[in-house]
């Protein structure tokens, strides 16, 4: 990585560790963060006090092309934890439904006699505990009491755009509120330069700036810059968090530290976010010293155009990561057309990082189409497969179908389509696991293989999709085994042999989901996925 600063450890000229409590030539150095040496354990047990507080396996670091970013300082394995951290803050999303301000409870179907309107503000909260959170009374109703006379919000099915200002709100009254936290809310990255250019800036200024300046009197605290300023933080840092009962809606989280890991369409890491905002951050592939811990702040599953699109406008800045750089991306074909000439080859971009003007070529016919034409094909498909309600297993699978000749197999709008099916043959009503086919159970099996294929490229290793896809895997595998066996098609070594099988893919979804948060659907799919392989490894030895 060019131009990227770190701080080396103190070594002497030739290269060689010296102990940190007697500077002796050492013989072993930190596990928990490969800087420090010593020459003994009892040095290392001595030091210990000092060096726990900067025991970490990680550094920040400056870089030219990325600014700052975090670096391995250690190899780090699989499923190791990088680092734990507690969000500064936490607010709605831009956007949003009308949602409670403190525990984010979507109010949609809340009945008005059932909700609790603030006294001091009138914001509707889904209860009066919520209302009284410190959060909110000791800070920012104050503020929104401005808005009293002049605001009600009635209509819970609409979003308003009062609850744009929350979050920024809520960051910016840490300064006076909690200035310990202010201090890494406003190191953050806020793009002004680059945001004061696009459209967005104009809706700041009118829903956020003079809302805050003019409706709640706020020009005296803070400035136009530095209203901006906590809503760029906010685009470019904020995490999304997906509370209980707070439906569909995903709130956002600031975690200062999270926010220095670059972007990459691959990902090295997972992050978890429990019910208390606590993001715990692990590998998800081997870190090897000295390489960035990578976050990826796209969706991993959408195709290049898409990724980059998202990032040049929520983040501001252009990926060339090697996926993106790549018109096969990384040989998933995410993105690719299938070639109506010579109908064997695929159609791919030849600069895909020039995603307006490329041309696409096929593969095995040299046969073109301009990006104009093959955007305008893709955008089209986008719409039909969005107006695919969340349940219609028919319209995803008549999707698939109809679309078979005109994208390759992986198409993003295809592994989509295989995601919600993945799921819905054996938990949808009409599709319960027990009542399904031989012919459905194979098809969610194949369904589930052909996402693992792309999901092992481009969300690898230990990654929510590849554990949850598992663990929807080894459910109709089991059935197919149980049904075969008992209508006696296979002996009862295959049958064996077909349960080694599920107990193998169940481990690894277990391994993997056992990192979540027990209180999250896939945290419960964990604890399911423990107890289901422990029946079955019952099961093999009483074989
Ligand atoms: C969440 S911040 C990361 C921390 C940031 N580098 C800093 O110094 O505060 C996101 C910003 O980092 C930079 N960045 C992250 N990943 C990048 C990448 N792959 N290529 C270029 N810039 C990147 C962009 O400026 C982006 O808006």
């Amino acid at each position: 990585m060019s131009g990227m600063k770190m701080n080396r450890p103190e070594s002497p000229a030739n290269g060689s560790k010296v102990c940190a409590v007697c500077r002796a030539k050492a013989s072993q150095i930190c596990g928990g963060c490969g800087e420090i040496a010593y020459c003994a354990k009892e040095h290392q047990k001595q030091h210990w006090p000092i060096h726990k507080t900067q025991c970490k396996p990680y550094k920040i670091v400056f870089d030219e092309k990325f600014g700052r970013c975090m670096v391995a300082s250690k190899n780090i394995k699989p499923g190791e934890i990088i680092f734990r951290e507690k969000a500064i803050m936490t607010g709605p999303k831009q956007g949003c439904l009308p949602c409670c301000l403190t525990c984010y409870t979507s109010l949609e179907n809340v009945e008005e006699a059932s909700l609790f309107r603030c006294p001091g503000c009138n914001f509707p909260f889904c209860q009066e505990k919520c209302a009284k959170n410190s959060v909110h009374s000791e800070a920012e109703c104050s503020v929104l009491s401005k808005t009293k006379s002049r605001i009600t919000i009635n209509d819970m099915t609409k979003s308003h755009p009062v609850y744009q200002c929350i979050s920024p709100l809520r960051g910016l009254l840490l300064k006076t509120t909690q200035p310990k936290l202010f201090e890494p809310f406003k190191g953050l990255e806020d793009h002004n330069n680059l945001r004061r250019k696009t459209e967005f800036w104009g809706v700041y200024q009118v829903n956020v700036v003079e809302f805050l300046h003019k409706v709640c009197e706020l020009s005296d605290q803070f400035t136009e810059e530095e209203i901006h300023s906590a809503c760029g933080a906010l685009d470019v840092n904020a995490y999304e968090i997906r509370p209980p009962n707070s439906g569909q809606q995903r709130v956002l989280g600031v975690f200062p530290l999270a926010s220095m890991m670059s972007h990459n369409c691959v990902s090295n890491m997972n992050h978890v976010i429990d019910g208390n905002y606590q993001m715990t951050v692990r590998a998800s592939v081997p870190i090897m010293r000295g390489e960035q811990v990578f976050s990826s702040y796209a969706l991993a599953l959408e195709g290049t155009r898409e990724r980059r699109a998202l990032l040049r406008q929520s983040k501001l800045f252009e990926c060339d990561c090697a996926r993106c750089s790549d018109p096969t991306e990384c040989s998933t074909y995410l993105s690719a057309l299938r070639c109506q000439k010579c109908s064997t080859g695929f159609v791919l971009p030849i600069r895909p990082l020039e995603e307006k003007e490329t041309p696409w070529r096929c593969s095995q016919c040299s046969y073109k189409l301009t990006a104009v034409v093959v955007n305008r094909v893709v955008d089209k498909l986008k719409e039909e497969f969005e107006a695919i309600g969340p349940n219609e297993v028919e319209k995803f699978e008549e999707f698939l179908k109809r679309h078979a000749t005109l994208v390759h197999p992986n198409h993003f709008l295809f592994t989509s389509a295989r995601q919600s099916l993945s799921q819905l043959y054996g938990r949808d009503e009409r599709f319960l696991l027990n009542s399904l086919t031989m012919e459905q159970l194979e098809r969610k099996i194949s369904i589930c293989q052909q996402l693992l294929s792309v999901a092992n490229i481009v969300e690898p290793g230990l990654t929510r999709i590849r554990g949850v896809t598992l663990y929807e895997m080894h459910a109709p595998m089991l059935l197919m085994a149980r049904r075969t066996f008992e209508a006696g098609q296979c002996t009862s070594a295959e049958f064996k042999e077909k349960i080694e099988a599920v107990r193998s893919i169940l481990a690894e979804a277990t391994r993997i989901l056992s990192l979540e948060d027990p209180a999250s659907t896939e945290g419960a799919m964990g604890t399911a996925a423990v107890q289901a392989l422990d029946q079955i490894q019952r099961w093999i030895s009483s074989m």
